[in-house]
């Protein structure tokens, strides 16, 4: 299979602290990856770095084979933590932005996916709740055609609900020729939805398998298993 994400000897750190310890990590397309670990742990910064918004690293990262830079962001499709739109924008202008900055973005399945959330085009970013700033983006995000779909913490300001109708989402929207990304600490609610997972602890990957082999090996969840991996 095609390598999408390759990580060799990735160290980061923020002044004195390291945050990510010497990862190694490949990750083949066609995947629904679940990077899971505690706050803290080094999920985000993994990502920034992946997604090119942190360049100040030691060690090797390839995406679809381009080391990170234009090239590689052009096939990652990237859901921040936090809204990336301004509140005074209204759904039509982040739908202008898109259609101008992406060629891969498939307007007409982005509106389809803002149907079922009951997202308008008229709607002020103002006023929407937390959860539906995260639905529209989710919409956005999804809609690209990237072969790389990178998302931190895609369900944490939505309703148990609304968690899954947004995983459904993901699902049914899901093309098998691109890949997901998804850090969380949400495990229970999503893990239905992973192929394989990754769990870090402190800037270490301490484990890195598909999750078949995973229930088959230990009769266990995910979320059970991270419970264990993670006890205070
Ligand atoms: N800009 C920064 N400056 C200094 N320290 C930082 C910065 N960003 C993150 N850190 C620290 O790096 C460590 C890893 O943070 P990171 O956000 O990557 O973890 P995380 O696993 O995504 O956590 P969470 O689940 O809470 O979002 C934490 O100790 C955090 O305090």
């Amino acid at each position: 299979m095609e390598k999408l994400i390759e990580i060799c000897g990735l160290n980061k750190s923020y002044g004195k602290k390291q945050v990510l310890n010497n990862v190694d990590l490949t990750v083949e397309n066609g995947q629904i990856i679940g990077l899971l670990g505690p706050n803290g742990s080094g999920k985000t910064t993994m990502l920034k770095i992946m997604t090119g918004l942190l360049k100040d690293y030691q060690g090797v990262v390839k995406i679809d084979g381009k080391s990170v830079g234009a090239e590689s962001k052009a096939v990652v499709s990237y859901l921040p933590d936090e809204p990336y739109f301004s509140d005074w924008m209204k759904v039509n202008d982040v739908l202008g932005i898109f259609r101008d900055m992406y060629h891969d973005f498939d307007e007409t399945k982005c509106k389809r996916i803002m149907d079922k959330f009951k997202i308008d085009n008229k709607m002020r970013i103002k006023s929407m709740s937390k959860g539906t700033k995260e639905k529209f983006q989710l919409a956005l995000v999804m809609s690209r055609k990237a072969k790389l779909i990178i998302m931190d913490e895609p369900i944490g300001g939505v309703d148990p609900a609304a968690r899954e109708v947004i995983l459904d989402t993901i699902l049914e929207n899901y093309d098998e020729n691109q890949t997901i990304l998804i850090a969380t600490h949400l495990i229970a609610d999503i893990e239905r939805i992973f192929s394989n997972v990754v769990f870090i602890k402190e800037g270490n990957i301490v484990l890195d398998k598909d999750v078949e082999t995973l229930r088959q090996e230990t009769g266990k969840s995910i979320d059970e298993l991270f419970r264990e991996e993670f006890k205070y």
